[in-house]
């Protein structure tokens, strides 16, 4: 355990056994290796070529992937903080909150204005904040709506102050009338407050329908992909946090770099503007759900020790729609929990996008540095420092031309890349996963939309690995030995595809034709293969149950995780293809306007593959490989008697039955329905 001024971090407890575990699995794994090889090596027998090369490939594939992602292992650590210790309020650094949206269609403006009023409600000082929209389509309705929100938020923010309420984003605070806060405030206040609710919420409701009536002009929802700049100050008044629209030029003929480019802008925008030291970016369905947050994070920038190398704070990405079951993993639980506490106790957790503070001073707003000989933007920061205020619009030529610093483009990942160059360059970053989760968004809830996002990250990781600033080459020789462990295994995941498509395919037709691809059963080098079977297992159980989860989760998620990794056979082709300058850049915006249809099904733990054919081909053809192997398979096995050699294969193909038993249920019922 070591303690700082704000902060407290922990080594996880078991530390010493969980080492123990990854050296004896280690062993084992190499003996296995060693098996495989020199095996192929010397042939014996009536064994086939062909499929003991295919499996040997395919082992020692998933032994370097074991092998990287043990980095995660090595020193996970968990953080807690002491806000209740940081200066007096007039003493805090400014914040500004940057907030991305493009698409009305995918991005429900009223949500997009949910996590605007949410942002403004921090628990900060007013004078001390600002939010940033940077609205990418340039569609009116979301710069009415920006109106709407500031409006609603003059009367929603001293509401929450003089209450005293925790729930600072409206809808979370609005929808739970039955539980909690309400409850309390209820019960604490008698006749004012109850009226001031009615008030309130009468407000909210004539918000969000002014915003909705404005939005189903579909004129109002276009979006425009040819249009010069616009910046707006939407509220300028005291004791309210500062609200900027900003919707950057866009010419067809201009590359804009997605996300990346509207951070860019809003970094610039908010530079000349307030000029906070520290940021957040939040994506638009990304709620603010504890208005702590921000002190949260100012404990690590203001601790007089960590402030000197802590780049960014993240919190983990936690999602309002996730239902018991979460058949699809959409939490992400070992990236948020497993993954992200692993990298935290080495130098520090990947940049994820969404609920991360950065610190500009440094690196960000380095102005000699990175903005070289940009003297109108240096000119201008000067300016502002002498008067403070500004309600100058920028040059529009100046934004795009300029915005080329702060995120880097490197792949689109915009937020991976730009926390890994910040580690290669020194920086460190911190994790902070406290209790109540401090941002909230919205998680696909089918298999399309998770396919798509998968790919889309996946795809842009393997480019990554690919290129001139792959942890391979650039990063080993610029961060330490585990940590770049940890960003290799991130650039190679995408190979569990190979790993998975071979075992579903290779072991199954040898079952079928009695071809043996493991050792006897009575064979001791066969106890090594089930041991690191087990090993494996046990590890991901103790994983899953010591983050509160369950042992259903933990089955779930093996399902989930091998359906996932034969999908990114996808992310792979989809790589090489824009390695090879053959795929156009392309966005694939995440979907955040929940269909009923696809919700009942989700929550309820049912597979849904409509619209997912495309995905799911590589995974039905492994599945019907299975299925007639087993059977196929077991009818040979009573006739041959060779129960010793072939029980691997036997155990293999059951198991795989019975793990994938929901996902051929819905395929079946999606037939039956389409049919
Ligand atoms: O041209 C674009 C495209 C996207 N966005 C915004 O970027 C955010 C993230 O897009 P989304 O489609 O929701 O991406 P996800 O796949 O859900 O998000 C993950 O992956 C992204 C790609 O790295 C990260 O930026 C996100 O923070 C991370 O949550 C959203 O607010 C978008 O409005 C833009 O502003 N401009
Ligand atoms: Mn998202």
């Amino acid at each position: 355990m070591a303690t700082f001024t704000y902060h407290v971090e922990r080594v996880q407890s078991w530390l010493a056994l969980s080492r123990a575990h990854i050296a004896i699995h280690l062993v084992a794994v190499l003996s296995l290796c060693y098996y495989r090889i020199s095996h192929v090596l010397l042939l014996r027998p009536p064994r086939s070529e062909a499929a003991w090369g295919l499996m040997s490939a395919a082992e020692l594939i998933l032994a370097m992937l074991w092998f990287f992602n043990q980095a995660f292992r090595w020193r996970p650590v968990s953080r807690e903080v002491m806000p209740e210790k940081l200066e007096r309020e007039e003493e805090l650094p400014g914040l500004d909150i940057l907030v991305c949206t493009v698409d009305p269609e995918k991005e429900p403006t009223v949500e997009v204005m949910e996590t605007v009023v949410s942002a403004m409600a921090m628990d900060y000082p007013s004078d001390k904040l600002a939010v940033y929209l940077s609205d990418d389509g340039g569609c009116a309705v979301t710069l009415y709506g920006m109106k709407e929100a500031a409006e609603f938020a003059k009367e929603w923010l001293p509401f929450c102050r003089e209450h005293g309420v925790k729930s600072t984003c409206p809808k979370v605070f609005f929808s739970s009338t039955t539980t909690g806060e309400h409850q309390r405030l209820l019960s604490q206040h008698q006749q004012p407050f109850t009226s001031h609710l009615q008030l309130i919420k009468a407000k909210y409701e004539k918000m969000q329908k002014n915003i909705e009536k404005f939005g189903s002009d579909p004129q109002n929802r276009r979006i425009v992909s040819d249009r010069p700049p616009r910046i707006e100050i939407i509220n300028d008044q005291p004791g309210m946090p500062r609200v900027v629209y900003v919707s950057r030029e866009k010419r067809p003929s201009l590359p804009h770099k997605f996300k990346g480019g509207a951070l860019n802008t809003l970094l610039r925008v908010s530079g000349l503007i307030s000029n906070g030291p520290y940021v957040l970016a939040v994506d638009c369905d990304m709620y603010c759900n504890d208005p702590t947050s921000a002190k949260q994070a100012m404990c690590f920038f203001l601790d007089p020790e960590t402030s000197k190398y802590i780049a960014f704070v993240q919190f983990p990405q936690m999602f309002h729609n996730l239902s018991k079951k979460d058949i699809y993993d959409n939490q992400s639980r070992t990236a948020f929990k497993t993954m992200w506490q692993g990298m935290d106790g080495l130098r520090g957790p990947g940049l994820s996008g969404s609920g991360n503070y950065l610190s500009r001073n440094d690196y960000l707003l380095d102005a000699k540095k990175y903005y070289g000989n940009s003297t109108l933007y240096i000119e201008s920061l000067k300016a502002i420092r002498g008067q403070k205020t500004t309600k100058n619009s920028i040059s529009k030529d100046e934004i795009l031309r300029e915005a080329q610093v702060g995120f880097s483009y490197g792949i689109l990942l915009e937020s991976t890349i730009t926390g890994y160059l910040l580690h290669c360059r020194g920086w460190k970053s911190a994790y902070l996963y406290p209790k109540t989760p401090c941002f909230l968004g919205c998680a696909p809830t089918d298999i399309k939309e998770g396919m798509l996002q998968l790919v889309k990250w996946l795809s842009e990781l393997c480019l990554l690995g690919v290129s001139k600033y792959s942890p391979f080459t650039y990063g080993f020789s610029r961060m330490s030995i585990f940590h770049t462990f940890t960003y290799c295994f991130l650039t190679t995941s995408s190979l569990y595809a190979i790993v998975f498509i071979l075992y579903g395919i290779v072991p199954q037709i040898c079952f079928l034709k009695g071809i043996s691809v493991f050792p006897k059963v009575t064979d001791p080098w066969f106890a090594v293969f089930a041991f690191v079977f087990v090993s494996t297992q046990i590890q991901h159980l103790i994983e899953v149950l010591s983050g509160d989860g369950s042992v259903a989760m933990w089955w779930d998620e093996q399902r989930i995780w091998i359906l996932k990794s034969v999908t990114s056979v996808f992310a792979i082709i989809d790589g090489i293809k824009k390695w090879l300058g053959l795929n156009k850049v392309k966005f694939n915006l995440s979907n955040k306007a929940i269909d009923k249809e696809k919700l009942k099904k989700y929550e309820q733990g049912r597979f849904d593959f409509q619209g997912a054919a495309v995905f799911m081909a590589p995974l039905v053809l492994l599945l019907l490989a299975n299925i007639v192997s087993f059977f196929g398979g077991l009818w040979r096995l009573l006739n041959e008697k060779d129960f010793e050699e072939m029980f691997g294969q036997f155990f293999l193909v059951t198991y795989v039955m019975v793990l994938s038993y929901p996902i051929i249920e819905g395929i079946i019922t999606m037939k039956s329905k389409s049919g």
